[in-house]
């Protein structure tokens, strides 16, 4: 015994020698080059030589939420497909991300699945069956028809509570006139009582009342499901009853909210009669909803999921792509006198502007909002799995198992789809249906979002109101003008961060504007 201890030991001492551990690091480097360069199924696909070796790269990138402008600088030198890491590279071609999404053929990634936050649901599952009957339930809730209904609440919960913030804002400030607000934030707490308010059936109102315990719950929510997206063992319970605690408290905070709103309705339900009419919301349209196919229900539960899914998917979304398009028209003065000239020619003031007013009589609006969500996508990364057998794409072979990411930024930017990709130019959504459908904001095909309606109910009246009553000025300590142009001659944007949404990296020193009742 002794004798196989010290004989174990001298190997350990020999091998730990400064000279051996450099040699086996070097050699597995060399290693790791040769299968790059020579035996790698994507050794011909361009890219840069580190990201061929290791997934490091990537995941550093990753995790500052810079990938958006990776991509997008990456599709300039490298052309539509080329290697993130060695086991998935980028797609910025629109052509060959209609074929990846059109069908089930291509599942959702893997990583999804490590997701187990909440039971399966039809954003993070990757079973095509269950994606497919999960659609047919919750459909019918966000058709345009059903939508209608649910239009006053959230013109009450949207537009008339900014306006009661902002009013308030304005009537506080020093000289009562103008007041200093962050836009960014407003937007995203009112979205979260917008979708509360549908989904959990009452009104939230946190823009107003201060009260953003829902907002903490999503975000500690995003937090959890990235963690155990990219470390399954941070679901385990040592990070859950201790490391990770109070994110996970607020995660089952969220969930009981659910619940309870659930209870709630059941139990009003129930006290109704024949004659009543039963609420119209997001909630009672999942309660009742039920797949045409199987006759399958949803359970509590499987309602609760979804509407929080819905918070999840669908505040930060429709906030931040209105945040941006604020940004983008203080940028572009000549847009943004254009649009305010054509919201006050078709709308008397004091009228509450809703979706179908949009519809009928802004399309300048409509285009803006187009081309700010085709230049700074929110969400910004599908990734696919390849299926048995493998694909091709432009001639280069991904094989099975391997995954495709399709960038939104970068395929909303590729120069062969778009003319001066860059350039903030709502022009090109003027009366041109074939752009619209070009745009991968929203996604196409089987996955495509469903929540896309609602986000147009939400962002094109909540825009054409403020135009119509405020102006907006940047302020004087505005780090990002019309003047600060890039290379290009474009005016330079406020940085970003990919965190679930691709957000404003500093909204509370770059998404800062002057508001005051209009002149
Ligand atoms: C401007 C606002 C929005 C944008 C840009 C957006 C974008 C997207 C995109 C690109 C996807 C596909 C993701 C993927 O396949 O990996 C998606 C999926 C989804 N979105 Fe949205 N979304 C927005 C608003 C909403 C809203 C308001 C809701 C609901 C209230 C919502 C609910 C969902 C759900 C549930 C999915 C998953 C669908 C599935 O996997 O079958 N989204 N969204």
């Amino acid at each position: 015994m002794t004798f196989i201890f010290s004989l174990l030991a001298d190997t350990l001492r020999v091998l730990c020698q400064p000279l051996h551990i450099f040699g086996a690091l070097g050699s597995f480097f060399a290693y790791k080059v040769f299968y790059a360069l020579y035996l790698s199924p994507f050794r011909n696909i361009p890219g840069p030589f580190w990201s061929r070796i290791s997934g490091l790269p990537a995941l550093y990138h990753e995790l500052r939420g810079v990938e958006p402008e990776l991509m997008i600088s990456r599709t300039e030198k490298y052309g539509s497909i080329f290697i993130i890491d060695p086991e998935r590279v980028g797609i910025c071609d629109p052509e060959i991300a209609q074929t990846l999404l059109l069908s089930h053929a291509y599942l959702k990634d893997k990583r999804y699945g490590n997701i187990v936050v909440f039971e399966p649901n039809v954003f993070l599952t990757i079973d095509p069956e269950l994606n497919k009957q999960r659609r047919r339930q919750l459909g019918p809730a966000m058709t345009l028809a059903n939508l209608r209904h649910m239009e006053p609440a959230i013109l009450d919960v949207g537009t008339k509570q900014l306006h009661k913030k902002w009013d308030r804002d304005i009537e506080q400030s020093e000289d009562g006139q103008k007041a200093r607000v962050c836009y960014q934030r407003d937007f995203m707490l009112m979205s979260f009582d917008i979708i509360s308010s549908l989904g959990f059936g009452q009104a939230h109102t946190s823009l107003t009342s201060g009260d953003t315990r829902i907002a903490k719950w999503v975000h500690s929510t995003l937090v959890v499901m990235y963690l155990q997206a990219v470390m399954p063992i941070f679901n385990f319970g040592l990070f859950r009853r201790f490391i990770a605690k109070s994110l996970y408290d607020n995660v089952d905070a969220f969930i009981s909210l659910g619940t309870q709103a659930v209870d709630n309705r059941r139990r009003y339900l129930s006290t109704l009669s024949t004659d009543e009419d039963k609420p119209k919301d997001i909630l009672q349209s999942y309660i009742e909803a039920e797949d045409p196919k199987s006759r399958i229900r949803m359970t509590p539960s499987q309602v609760v999921t979804e509407t929080i899914i819905n918070l999840l998917a669908g505040s930060d979304t429709s906030s931040n792509t209105l945040a941006w398009t604020i940004h983008l028209l203080l940028l572009h003065p000549q847009y943004y006198s254009r649009i305010v000239m054509e919201v006050r020619e078709a709308f008397a003031p004091g009228h509450l502007i809703n979706y179908s007013d949009c519809k009928a009589s802004l399309p300048f609006l409509e285009a803006c909002i187009y081309e700010a969500m085709r230049l700074v996508p929110v969400v910004t990364t599908m990734p696919r799995s390849m299926p048995r057998g493998g694909a091709t794409f432009n001639g280069h072979f991904i094989p099975e198992g391997y995954t495709c990411s399709i960038s939104i930024p970068g395929c909303n930017r590729n120069p062969e789809t778009w003319e001066n990709p860059h350039a903030f130019y709502p022009e090109r959504f003027l009366n041109n249906e074939a752009n619209k459908k070009q745009m991968l904001t929203f996604s196409v095909g089987v996955r495509v979002c469903p929540g896309k309606t609602l986000a147009w109910m939400e962002i094109l009246p909540i825009l054409a109101n403020v135009l119509s009553k405020y102006d907006l000025e940047l302020p004087g300590d505005a780090l990002f003008t019309p003047d600060r142009v890039d290379k290009k001659g474009l005016p330079v944007l406020m940085p970003g961060v990919a965190a679930g949404a691709r957000v404003p990296r500093f909204p509370e020193r770059d998404c800062v504007v002057l508001v005051s009742k209009r002149s």
